[in-house]
């Protein structure tokens, strides 16, 4: 029998263990919006009771960007592609030393209720707007994502309808607000690679197919900046992918601010990144053991669906009734707990930069209602959201990332523009946010109309792998060697939409605000601009520093 028409099925164990992990996110989700959901969403609960530690702090952190994405997504990268994706474990480091140094410090001292206050207090009114709606398009693109995924992977194992689990998902996660599984998804993921090992025939076994297939990358120092994925790609690129994450979302902000203290911010910060680095490497062995177990297999149709993770782990764990259950539930709770704190900074920003300054003096009772209808609104139109990402049918890992970086980069953009460059005016930040916008869409949709960064699907074929991969990147770059002019702008590689982007946002910023009459040092607010080019000029004299504006001080 053909190996690669195993039939996937749920057992009564795993229906079980899902419907009983299930109830149990759904249960905690209810006590808690029951006893204390009411004040989640008011000026109370963000500034009287900045009272987390950093490990419950840091686990939500953690959670807020991994996804069913990351645990469907990377393997099936590295299975296709091998193990260049790493590297983007390298960006980790800068990645998360400037969120916990530098933007952690200015917006904690400010006292603030959502990051977007910032772009007031530096800006005005209306770049907090801007950057606000910014954010609610980008949040609820990623939610599309985030919903339609696990209930895909529930329908490819259980044949239960699409669209009504798509649906279930949805309604469950407006409930839904703590994390979970976070353990779990370890457990399983180490039993999928116990089991994946064994039957490969042992760890060597797998090398010397993982080797001669071509999966193992070296360090490609390829400067090419329209080659996807490359150390300087991943490792460079990533950093600004992970400022715009880490640094200046309001998932993550929200964690930051309801921190006891600075301190503790920023140690939550550093807790992050060993677990990143784990769950990274989970899942980059895993795909490669899915390689080794596989190869001389074509499983290409599988893999442009996005169902090869899923078919690898129940075919590793059949043997082991309940477990392909608890994995599902894996990818569920994954989900939620990212689509919990979306929902949640979603709820925060609508009330705290549209609704509160428009309505100030509205009661509380108001407020709250209002907030769960916002709550119902933002799930229907997450759910429509779905639709258009099911449409897409790219990796999904390759659309979420391409997410943060088209709508993260331009706000990112906008936050160093306001910290770094003192004379940034109100003006410049909405031109400059503006234009990144402008011009991320046209590199976006350019890339997805012209299809040049798109999955290149490999056989796995252990034996021939390596010839294959090569002839596969030949004509690849055959296709691509001389793309001129604007098709070489379309085929930037994804991983530098959120640096490209910035840049361009701080560059149209700083020279529309020159043009428009430079905010002078008194005319900012205290306390919004972090003294980088102080600190990096530090070689010159006090009263040039001075001159530049170089020196604001910072609230202590
Ligand atoms: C966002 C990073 C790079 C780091 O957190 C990684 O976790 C990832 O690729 N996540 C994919 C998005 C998701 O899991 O929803
Ligand atoms: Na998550």
């Amino acid at each position: 029998m053909d190996p690669s028409h195993h039939k996937l099925s749920f057992t009564v164990a795993d229906y079980a263990i899902f419907a009983v992990l299930l109830g149990a996110s759904l249960a905690i989700g209810l006590y808690h919006a029951l006893s204390g959901g009411r004040q989640r969403t008011t000026q109370e609960f963000l500034l009287a009771d900045r009272n987390m530690g950093c490990l419950p702090v840091s686990l939500s952190l953690i959670a807020s960007f991994q996804s069913a994405v990351a645990i469907i997504g990377i393997p099936a990268e590295i299975y296709t592609h091998g193990t260049q994706y790493w590297f983007i474990g390298c960006g980790y480091i800068l990645g998360l030393l400037v969120p916990a140094h530098v933007f952690i410090p200015v917006l904690y001292r400010l006292k603030l209720s959502s990051a977007y206050e910032y772009l007031e207090l530096r800006f005005s009114k209306t770049v907090r707007i801007c950057g606000t709606l910014t954010f609610i398009f980008q949040t609820v693109v990623y939610m599309g994502l985030c919903i339609y995924l696990p209930a895909f992977a529930l329908n490819a194992v259980t044949g239960f309808k699409l669209w009504g689990t798509v649906l279930v998902t949805g309604l469950v996660c407006t409930l839904y607000t703590t994390l979970g599984g976070l353990k779990a998804v370890i457990w399983t993921d180490v039993a999928v690679i116990a089991v994946g090992v064994y039957q490969t025939g042992g760890p060597s076994e797998v090398w010397r197919k993982v080797w001669e297939g071509g999966r193992i990358s070296g360090l490609d120092l390829n400067p090419d900046p329209t080659e996807r994925h490359t150390f300087w790609t991943l490792a460079l690129g990533g950093v600004f992918l992970m400022w715009s994450l880490y640094g200046v979302n309001q998932s993550q902000v929200q964690r930051y601010l309801s921190s006891r203290t600075e301190r503790e911010a920023i140690r939550s910060c550093y807790m992050v990144f060993p677990s990143l680095q784990l769950a990274l490497a989970l899942s980059c062995v895993m795909g490669l053991i899915m390689f080794a177990r596989y190869c001389g297999e074509d499983h290409s149709d599988r893999l442009a669906s996005n169902k090869m993770v899923i078919y690898f782990v129940m075919d590793m764990l059949q043997g082991l009734p309940g477990l392909p259950g608890l994995f599902v539930a894996c990818l569920f709770s994954a989900a939620l707990s990212t689509i919990s704190s979306a929902f949640n900074s979603l709820a925060t920003v609508t009330m705290e930069d549209l609704i509160k300054p428009q309505f100030p003096s509205m009661s509380e009772r108001r407020a709250t209602l209002l907030s769960k209808a916002l709550a119902a609104f933002y799930g229907l139109l997450c759910l429509a959201m779905a639709y258009v990402t099911h449409l897409m049918g790219d990796s999904v890992l390759q659309v979420a990332l391409k997410i943060f970086g088209m709508v993260g980069g331009p706000i990112l953009g906008l936050f160093c523009l306001g910290m770094f460059f003192p004379w940034a005016n109100s003006i410049g930040a909405l031109a400059g946010l503006a234009g990144g916008l402008s011009l991320s869409f046209w590199v976006g949709i350019g890339s997805i109309v012209t299809r040049t960064s798109g999955p290149r699907t490999l056989v796995s074929d252990c034996r021939s792998g390596l010839s294959l991969t090569n002839a596969t990147i030949s004509s690849v770059t055959t296709v691509a060697l001389r793309p001129s002019g604007l098709q070489r702008f379309y085929s930037l590689s994804y991983m530098w939409y959120s640096g490209f982007t910035c840049f361009c946002v701080v560059v149209i910023g700083l020279t529309v605000s020159f043009i428009t009459g430079a905010f002078r040092k008194q005319d900012v607010a205290p306390g919004t601009v972090f003294p980088l080019l102080g600190k990096l000029l530090f070689f010159l004299p006090e009263h040039i520093k001075q001159k530049l504006c170089c020196v604001t001080p910072m609230v202590s």
